[in-house]
């Protein structure tokens, strides 16, 4: 039996921002599992909500109510410490904003998630980072500064960072939009390859129909809600149900 536990279970979360007598309903009442080997893509119009999901999800924002398991632990009321250390252990990170840290090379980038959790990779571990970074064309970059790339050549980095340490949860946001079409192709197989191989969970924010093809279920927000949840489509499917959602919810 493949081992298609849940990696984060959400339950009756809301989150509403902004004057309580005028509030902004980022997320009414979702409840949604995304489950270790399955990627999970997450689309819908701006504003519906699925950056507050990936934010609440990674403990980065506070629900207004609800509740939020990570495994097997309750996020809801930790500190953030406590927050801090289970973010480090489970989530991995591919976001816009590549967050690199400017003085370290790529290599280094790469192999920080180990350095801050105080162990060297094993060999398991390697080859997948060669993998990854032979598969991404990253490997005559290693020793570049991340000034020293182009801006799809350090969301690669980024990308390989992310899968390097093999966390629970990856939370991509839009990770194919800064690359060539041959590279995001790489980058969504190899998403893929992280959650049938590796056993991670993926959640994966894209408005991108051919990029939300590569998942295994495709869940469309709209005005904070789950509107619907889909398997199996071609992309073209998947551009028609976005559109009829956002006319319902116009
Ligand atoms: N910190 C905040 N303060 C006030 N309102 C916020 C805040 N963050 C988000 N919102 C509001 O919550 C709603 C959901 O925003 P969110 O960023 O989750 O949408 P999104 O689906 O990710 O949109 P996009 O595709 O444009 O990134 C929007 O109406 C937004 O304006």
């Amino acid at each position: 039996m493949p081992d298609s536990t849940p990696a984060v279970v959400l339950r009756n979360v809301s989150r509403t921002y902004g004057d309580p007598a005028n509030p902004i309903h980022a997320l009414r009442d979702v409840s949604v599992e995304l489950r270790r080997r399955e990627f999970t893509a997450i689309m819908g119009p701006s504003g519906s909500g699925k950056s507050t999901l990936m934010n609440v999800i990674a403990g980065l924002d506070e629900v207004s109510a609800g509740e939020i398991w990570l495994g097997e632990t309750p996020l809801v009321g930790l500190d953030d410490t406590a927050r801090t250390l289970l973010r480090r252990r489970h989530i991995g990170f591919v976001f816009q904003s590549f967050n690199l840290v400017p003085t370290l090379t790529a290599e280094e980038n790469i192999r920080l998630p180990f350095v801050l959790a105080g162990r060297k990779p094993d060999a398991t571990e390697r080859s997948w980072i060669t993998h990854l970074v032979r598969s991404l064309g990253l490997s005559e970059r290693l020793d570049h500064r991340p000034s020293e790339l182009s801006g799809g050549q350090q969301q690669r980095v980024a990308i390989v960072r992310a899968l390097a340490n093999r966390p629970t949860l990856i939370l991509a946001d839009e990770p194919t939009g800064a690359l060539d079409t041959r590279t995001s192709r790489e980058v969504l197989h190899l998403l893929s390859v992280a959650a049938r191989e590796y056993g991670q969970g993926i959640a994966m924010v894209t408005h991108d129909p051919v990029a939300a093809s590569y998942a295994d279920r495709v869940l469309v927000f709209a005005d904070g809600r789950v509107a619907g949840e889909y398997r199996d489509l071609t992309p073209q499917q998947i551009s028609d149900v976005t559109i009829d959602l956002q006319g319902v919810y116009a």
